[in-house]
């Protein structure tokens, strides 16, 4: 049980970001954090089977009426039908693939998550501090590639590995 009554599964503590206010769960085995509720039991370090521990990626997100958080820095109510985010982020990816415009300029006019602020770059982080689609699609890029376009809950996403 934590401070607030809410009762996590074992091995996770609840803390609050300093920078953004916002809660988030700390792994007390391999002091990973994630955003989301953790839902299973706290997973001792992972015993990796290649592939990267941790990666940096930069997003761009366009979100629509049917987003777990239909608004953002951009419009305080989102409205734009899911098939529209899809049809406008492959039009940024289609800018983005043919050199027409940067990943962090596009991403910093034109998406709908926080990190836009800072050219769509979520910092480095590891297995569970995302979504599954977006992690997967994240861990399964080259550094310097782009991936195709990703929905999760928040959303339609395309996403850059850059280390
Ligand atoms: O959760 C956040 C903040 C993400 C972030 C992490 C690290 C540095 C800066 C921002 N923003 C959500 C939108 C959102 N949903 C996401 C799902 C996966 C990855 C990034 C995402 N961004 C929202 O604004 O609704």
């Amino acid at each position: 049980m934590s401070d607030d009554g809410e009762t996590l599964p074992a091995g996770w503590e609840k803390r609050t970001s300093r920078s953004t206010g916002q809660s988030y769960y700390l792994n007390q085995f391999t002091k990973e954090s994630q955003w989301d509720v953790p839902t299973e039991p706290a997973k001792a370090a992972s015993n990796n089977k290649g592939g990267p521990e941790k990666v940096q990626c930069s997003h761009l997100l366009v979100k629509h009426a049917g987003s777990r958080r239909p608004s953002s820095w951009k419009s305080e109510e989102i409205t734009r039908s899911k098939e529209e985010a899809i049809k406008m982020v492959q039009e940024f990816r289609d800018q983005i693939s043919s050199g027409k415009a940067s990943f962090a300029e596009l991403a910093s006019t034109e998406s709908d998550c926080s990190s836009a602020k800072r050219g769509g770059d979520l910092g480095l982080f590891g297995r569970n501090a995302m979504q599954k689609p977006f992690e997967e699609a994240a861990f399964a890029l080259k550094v310097g590639e782009l991936s195709n376009i990703v929905e999760t809950d928040s959303g339609v996403h395309i996403i850059m590995r850059t280390a």
